[in-house]
């Protein structure tokens, strides 16, 4: 492996992607403060996108040097860069704290100053909190850390209004509640890779079984979730649409996890997780911009200024 490969794989590119797919989407998702679309200007969404990139890019190189003890004993991420020692610590840090710190300057200097505020609690959030702290401590830990990684959908939000909006927390909501189902698929499918490292993940400390019935919780929860973007008037009938067949496909799946036909099943929920999250907010930015506002929500929100 050539050494941009290696330094590639810091940044966990496939998952920086969607993260950075959903922050894009809730630049496109942008209203004002009549509620009124909005075509987020080039700057916001070219100089946003790099920020949060590079934000969470850094987010991710510094979890693989926390984290290099625990990668080595996983066979998953066993053939990480630190943990092989192609790179060295020193090297990692270097790269992460530069990408951290070219993120902030975009941010703040071509962005605005609320969009690295919360960028910079994400990232210190997942790097510092979740993974030094939580990860080691407590099974609830990727649901509290899962607070950082729902945050791309507001941080492009604000990148184009330069404010909050309940809208936007909505977004946060949907990610925050499929992150343990998303996770614990995986882990389930990995118990003996965490077990072996001693990180306390669900599976581990509680089982399996116990594990299986906090997928479906949060499976139910989702669904619900979900349907508060067209309950509020920010979404139409055909994200509605969208909703309830991904979130239908969702609990299939988190019943069949129950009895699963083989052993490969976990992978196949986590597997069908991130499809799930990617179409659900292609649906969102469809809806946005196919379909006419709605004009009598079932609930609706005041912008906050
Ligand atoms: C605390 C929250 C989260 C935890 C603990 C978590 C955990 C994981 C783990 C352990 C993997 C496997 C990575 C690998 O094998 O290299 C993974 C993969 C993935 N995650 Fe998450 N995740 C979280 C949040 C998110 C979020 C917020 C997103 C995007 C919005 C996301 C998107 C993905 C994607 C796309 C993959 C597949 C990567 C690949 O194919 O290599 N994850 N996640
Ligand atoms: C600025 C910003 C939006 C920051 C968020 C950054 C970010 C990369 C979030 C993704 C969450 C994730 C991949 C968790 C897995 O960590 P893990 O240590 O449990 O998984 P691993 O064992 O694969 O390393």
């Amino acid at each position: 492996m050539n050494t941009f490969r290696q330094y590639l794989e810091l940044t966990k590119p496939r998952v920086v992607a969607l993260l950075v797919f959903c922050a894009v989407i809730g630049m496109f998702l942008a209203v004002d403060e009549n509620g009124q679309r909005l075509l987020p200007g080039w700057h916001a969404v070219v100089f946003g996108t790099l920020g949060i990139w590079l934000a969470s890019a850094s987010a991710a190189a510094y979890n693989h040097l926390i984290d290099q003890r625990i990668d080595r004993l996983m066979a998953r991420t066993s053939h990480r860069p630190l943990a092989t020692g192609q790179l060295t610590p020193m090297q990692v840090f270097v790269f992460a704290t530069t990408l951290g710190v070219v993120a902030m300057l975009v941010l703040v200097l071509l962005v605005n100053v609320l969009t690295a505020t919360l960028t910079f609690f994400s990232l210190i959030g997942y790097a510092v909190i979740y993974t030094a702290f939580l990860k080691r401590a407590t099974p609830q830990n990727i649901v509290i850390g899962g607070i950082a990684g729902a945050a791309p959908p507001v941080l492009g939000w604000t990148a184009v209004t330069g404010s909050l909006h309940p809208y936007a927390l909505q977004l946060l909501l949907i990610i925050f509640v499929w992150t343990p189902p998303h996770f614990w698929a995986l882990a389930i499918f990995r118990v003996d890779d965490y077990s072996r490292a001693q990180v306390p993940m669900l599976p581990v400390t509680h089982g399996v079984r116990y594990t299986r019935w906090h997928i479906f919780f949060y499976t139910v929860l989702l669904f619900l979730v979900t349907l508060l973007p067209f309950l509020t008037g920010m979404s139409g009938l055909i994200y509605l649409l969208g909703a309830v067949v991904l979130g239908g496909g969702f609990l299939w799946y988190a019943v069949r996890l129950f009895n699963p036909p083989d052993d490969f099943f976990a992978m196949k929920v986590f597997n069908y997780s991130i499809v799930y999250l990617m179409v659900l907010f292609a649906f969102l930015l469809a809806d946005h911009w196919l379909v006419e506002p709605m004009v009598h929500p079932a609930i609706r929100f005041d912008p906050v200024v």
